[in-house]
């Protein structure tokens, strides 16, 4: 790993304590539902699908991430006496229904691909099942949750690809939209692959590498540059990463961080290096890069920022910028470029008297037709190896990863209905039962390295940035003919 300046590991991770207690971060509708499948289907239970059907960016995947916080959701996931009083208060659902929500208990089951799996258009990334009027209140706090986390972490994966290798430091705090979704979009951005944060609290909460330089200010305050330089590397004198662009790059900052270098030196400590702002990157930096080598200062580092993105990022490497580490904020927190993941939260099976009913949402969008039933996801590899192919989404309990042979379809409901065979594949499930009584969870770190694992199963075509190849999603015959009956259609 190279060297990230200011880095501190906090060697705890602790259980999220910014999270609030959410069951009103709803939509009313869902209340409504839940009181109305209260008194009418009380004994029926719903499985719902978490999906997405476009790609931000037009990229090929989704970075999956934010199932620790649905968990931790789920598990608060109970009405003060506040609550019903306010409930009350709007005289819409009945006093039943009040009861039920004053003893609420938690009964629904989760699954979930494992977060920072690389997920695909149309493929339930998590499941919900549950008594109806329970599985119903939770569409619109689930969609909150995975929704925003994916996206953010999908954007970071972008810049990350872009980066090649060189570490990314998240600086988005000042510019997120408001302070969760600087919380967990940062958190999102490290299972990203982003390295570090400056941000804090995401840094204590998640335990992560919490890294920074200087502003501006420190060089304003003081009567010349130089002092500031010498007074920073006074009080830090290990961790000296200079800003050198608050006047000018070249003929200032770079010269004056050179003086100060060599004092460091003299004292026996090594500088870090410099940050740079504002202006022409790629030429400050390259010949930044010359002065400090020219200097003998050859492993210091040279950290750019200021609306950088993935684009930019391409365009700074493509030009031979000699850059080693990347600090993005605002691009990364909001991702500007693609500032939605659309996932939904459909209906695909209910339950009742013990029998399985599948469900369809058919719409005058073909491209919106749902897939019915309880599924599972698998992703098909070449056999023994690592080298994924596809993903085909299946009936629950299709014997999928015993067979030798089966028949596909593209899943894509606006593609043609051709039947394909497939042989030499190797199954393995990707939603997984979910423990919603589990107090540990995976560490980001881990997380992170899952996912790049992943990733590194994929076709490299898929992961480009541009015109990246679809990667295949089918279903098997079986589900092709039940959504085909259930649509009546084809
Ligand atoms: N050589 C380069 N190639 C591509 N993009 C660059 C290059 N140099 C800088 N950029 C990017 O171009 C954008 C505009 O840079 P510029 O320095 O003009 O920013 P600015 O926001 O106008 O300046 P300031 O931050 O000083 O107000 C920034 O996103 C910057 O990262
Ligand atoms: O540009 P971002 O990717 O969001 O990176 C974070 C920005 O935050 C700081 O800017 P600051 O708030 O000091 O404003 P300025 O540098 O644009 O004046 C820093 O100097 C970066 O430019
Ligand atoms: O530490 C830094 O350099 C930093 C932090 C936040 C925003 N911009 C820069």
């Amino acid at each position: 790993m190279q060297f990230l300046w200011g880095v501190k590991t906090v060697c705890f991770v602790r259980k999220d304590t910014i999270m609030r207690q959410l069951s009103l971060l709803t939509d009313l509708y869902e209340f409504s539902m839940a009181n109305g499948f209260q008194q009418e289907l009380p004994d029926t239970w719903g499985t719902f699908d978490v999906f997405f059907r476009k790609v931000p960016d037009h990229g090929s995947f989704v970075i999956s991430a934010g199932l620790q916080q649905v968990v931790e959701a789920l598990q608060q996931f109970t009405f003060t006496a506040a609550d019903l009083t306010y409930f009350k208060s709007l005289d819409l659902w009945d006093d039943d229904f009040l009861d039920y929500l004053a003893s609420f208990q938690m009964q629904c089951k989760l699954t979930a691909v494992p977060e920072g799996t690389p997920v695909f258009p149309r493929e339930p990334f998590l499941t919900i099942e549950g008594p109806l009027a329970q599985a119903q209140l939770l569409e619109t706090l689930i969609l909150n949750i995975v929704n925003h986390q994916s996206l953010i972490a999908t954007k970071a994966r972008r810049m990350t690809y872009a980066a090649n290798g060189r570490p990314i430091m998240e600086f988005g705090a000042r510019r997120a939209q408001g302070p969760d979704s600087a919380v967990y979009g940062t958190r999102a951005a490290i299972i990203g692959g982003a390295l570090s944060t400056s941000n804090v609290l995401a840094a204590q909460q998640f335990d992560i590498p919490v890294a920074g330089t200087m502003a501006h200010s420190w060089i304003q305050a003081f009567d010349d540059e130089l002092t500031a330089f010498r007074t920073w590397a006074k009080h830090y004198p290990d961790n000296s990463a200079l800003l050198v662009d608050t006047y000018d790059v070249l003929t200032s900052g770079v010269p004056n961080a050179i003086t100060v270098f060599q004092e460091l030196r003299a004292q026996g400590h090594e500088p870090v290096g410099i940050r740079i702002d504002s202006g022409d990157v790629a030429a400050l930096t390259t010949q930044a890069r010359a002065m400090l080598d020219a200097a003998g200062f050859p492993n210091a580092k040279i950290t750019i920022s200021n609306a950088l993105d993935e684009t930019i990022i391409t365009s700074l490497l493509h030009q031979g910028a000699p850059v080693d580490n990347f600090g993005i904020g605002e691009n990364l927190i909001t991702s500007a470029s693609a500032p939605v993941l659309s996932g939904v939260y459909k209906l695909a099976a209910v339950e009742q008297d013990g029998h399985c009913i599948p469900k369809i949402k058919i719409s005058a969008s073909r491209a919106k037709l749902t897939m019915p039933g309880k599924k599972q996801v698998y992703r098909l590899y070449r056999p023994g190896t690592n080298v994924a192919f596809a993903d085909l989404i299946a009936l629950q309990n299709e014997p999928v990863t015993t067979l030798k042979e089966l028949a596909v379809y593209d899943s894509n409901p606006i593609n043609l209905k051709a039947q394909r065979p497939l042989t030499d594949f190797e199954a393995r499930p990707l939603l997984k039962a979910t423990d919603l009584s589990a107090n540990d969870f995976p560490s980001l770190a881990t997380i992170r390295k899952h996912s790049q694992a992943q990733l590194e199963t994929l076709p490299a075509p898929t992961q480009r940035l541009v015109n990246p190849d679809e990667y295949p999603v089918y279903m098997t015959a079986a589900l092709a003919e039940l959504q085909a009956q259930l649509a009546a259609v084809d």
